[in-house]
């Protein structure tokens, strides 16, 4: 049986743990990040991100985000160094934000909200598949990017794909378009923050934001969690709140 979570009162984070236990596991995500509590390490490495807009293949609205997904048959769009060993592979990326500009992104910084938040997720290639990856401590590597809205910022890119289960080819997009500036970042092991909420990942969330439109805000909110010819249902507020940390250290690749 598919369980139908999603983000509303009677499916929402607060729900899962009736159909996924590990909800209260010991390495849950998001967290609420505190810069003060977060200790430096002269050992984390600065990310090594490689991406090639030749591998990136479609925009699927999955019914809790919209998703861009990228061919991950070789290393030509990957990630190295930072906090991980090994080759990570990029597989897709997607977004979390919310009705409002005060909330949207997972992860929060000393309590505050961004209006939403770019996961970019990998898999460790030490593992033969995505899914062989995704059931192993070290398997995933997830870069988090928070956004702010810039009232005059030019458009980022045009997304907008409408309703549930619309898919459609999205050619050599770049998603290096997407990181900041400076890649100074958190890390600290956790999971996904979606059902199955398996706790393979390991976080990587930079400090800078970076700046979209309201305009851009608007497209995301006009997408929609239901299917064609159900009853429209906007997308926003598809974001989990932070989890108890559970005694995890959160490093800093900057001091
Ligand atoms: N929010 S999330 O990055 O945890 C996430 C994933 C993370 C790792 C692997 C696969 C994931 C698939 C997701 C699909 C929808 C929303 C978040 C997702
Ligand atoms: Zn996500």
């Amino acid at each position: 049986m598919s369980h139908a979570w999603g983000y509303a009162a009677n499916n929402g984070p607060d729900k899962w743990c009736d159909n996924f236990p590990i909800a209260n596991g010991p390495r849950q995500s998001p967290i609420d990040i505190l810069p003060g509590a977060a200790s430096y390490d002269s050992g984390l490495k600065p990310l090594n991100l490689k991406y090639d807009p030749a591998t990136c293949l479609d925009i699927l609205n999955n019914g809790h985000s919209f998703q861009v997904s990228f061919s991950d048959d070789n290393d030509s769009s990957s990630l190295k160094d930072g906090p991980i060993s090994g080759t990570y592979r990029l597989k897709q990326f997607h977004f979390h934000w919310g009705a409002s500009d005060d909330k949207g992104s997972e992860h929060t910084v000393a309590g505050t909200k961004y209006p939403a938040e770019l996961h970019l997720v990998h898999w460790n290639t030490k593992y033969a598949s995505f899914g062989e990856a995704a059931s192993q401590p070290d398997g995933l590597a997830v870069v988090g990017v928070f956004l702010k809205v810039n009232l005059n910022q030019q458009q980022v890119a045009h997304f907008s794909y409408h309703f549930q289960g619309k898919q459609t080819t999205f050619p050599n997009f770049d998603p290096a378009t997407l990181l900041p500036g400076c890649l100074d970042y958190w890390t600290y092991d956790g999971s996904l923050t979606t059902p199955p909420l398996l706790e393979s990942v390991t976080w990587i969330v930079c400090k800078e934001p970076i700046s979209v439109s309201s305009e851009q805000m608007g497209k995301f909110r006009s997408l929609l969690f239901s299917a064609e010819g159900e009853s429209e249902c906007c997308m926003m507020d598809n974001y989990r709140p932070p989890q108890p940390l559970k005694g995890r250290a959160v490093r800093a690749s900057f001091q």
